[in-house]
């Protein structure tokens, strides 16, 4: 259940209405996936399971849905030509798989509205909840992201990348996951400012009338992890015809807050915040290590925080699972009472 053919100004303000007023994204994907037991060390990390195990790529997303989110991000946060092609496979294959993250996210909204219509229990009676909408969004990791070293949270590409490197970088990624059928893109965890305007010039280049977001990966209140300013990064966004929502994901729960006021100082698009478990990874061993200081793993409290400091969209990133995932979406449409939190 798209939203075709709306403007793309006024979509993501029509899908938080039909959400009734805020919106639940699915949480951490690779992690779910890593819970059904697959071994992500890999470069092509989650993407790699596109490959050895669609099946779990649809189970992941089919347990985000049970869980109560209204937008997955397809499997393609590390899914590109280029890596597809260091690991042997040809420019067509590629394309190929990524074609088929959208159309594994495809599948199970599918299956999940077909398995709402037979099962009779009262919540899934309720109308608001089974026919809610579903949106596709497909993930562009970060040029970072494709590097696999952990450089989307530093931000730090040298002087030879330029804006031109990474529109080139992502150019015909982003046009095949647009003709795939993706309702949204999503540009998650995006490191510094150079991207966000490689990201902007695309769209405006190739014409694409496919909303975006654009979400960056921040490393305090007030700066994304390159250290450039959220202002900064969130103006660009703002300033981009295509993009329909502005904010932050794989960030400490504790930066949260002050991250949406800078946001909202520089647009008055729709905010969406999808925080990490607020521990720290390790690219060498592919794990996560706690940060010192409190844990932050249950950030499902601060929910109405974020809500009243001016953010609609809610969900996890890495290291949260579909139990943060049902915690917010009860925290937001409060087990579908009429009013968001
Ligand atoms: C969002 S990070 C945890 C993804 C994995 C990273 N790009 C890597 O390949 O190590
Ligand atoms: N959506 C990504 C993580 C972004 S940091 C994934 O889990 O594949
Ligand atoms: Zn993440």
């Amino acid at each position: 259940m798209g939203l075709e053919g709306k403007e793309t100004p006024s979509f993501m303000r029509d899908f938080l209405d039909k959400c009734g007023g805020c919106a639940v994204i699915d949480g951490g994907f690779a992690t779910e996936l890593e819970r059904h037991g697959a071994d992500l060390n890999d470069e092509l990390w989650s993407a790699k399971c596109l490959i050895s195990s669609p099946h779990l790529v649809r189970r992941v997303h089919l347990d985000y849905l049970d869980a109560g989110a209204n937008i997955i991000l397809t499997a393609s946060y590390q899914a590109t030509i280029q890596g597809f092609e260091a690991k042997g496979f040809s420019r067509e294959e590629g394309e190929t798989m990524l074609r088929r993250s959208v159309e594994i996210a495809r599948e199970a909204r599918e299956i999940y509205y077909d398995r709402c219509t037979k099962d009779s229990s009262d919540f899934m009676r309720d109308e608001r909840y089974r026919k809610r909408p579903i949106l596709i969004a497909a993930s562009v990791g970060s040029y970072g992201a494709y590097l696999a070293d952990g450089s989307e949270y530093v931000g730090d590409y040298g002087d030879a990348v330029t804006v031109q490197t990474l529109k080139d970088f992502h150019r015909e990624r982003v046009k095949i996951l647009v003709e795939a059928g993706a309702d949204l893109i999503a540009f998650e965890t995006i490191p510094n400012k150079l991207e966000a305007r490689a990201y902007a010039e695309l769209l405006e280049e190739e014409g694409i009338e496919t909303p975006a977001w654009f979400s960056f990966s921040c490393k305090d209140e007030s700066n994304v992890v390159s250290g450039d300013s959220i202002f900064e990064c969130a103006s660009i966004a703002d300033s981009c015809r295509q993009v329909v929502a502005v904010g932050v994901n794989c960030t400490a729960p504790r930066f949260i807050h002050g991250l949406i006021s800078f946001i909202k100082k520089a647009t008055s698009k729709p905010v969406l915040v999808y925080p990490n478990s607020g521990e720290t990874y390790i690219a060498e061993s592919n794990q996560w290590v706690k940060s010192s200081g409190a844990a932050e793993h249950d950030f499902v409290s601060y929910i109405g925080k974020w809500r009243d400091a001016g953010a609609s969209l809610f969900g996890g990133c890495c290291r949260t699972t579909p139990n943060t995932i049902r915690g917010i979406a009860e925290a937001t449409y409060g087990k579908l009472k009429d009013k968001c939190i």
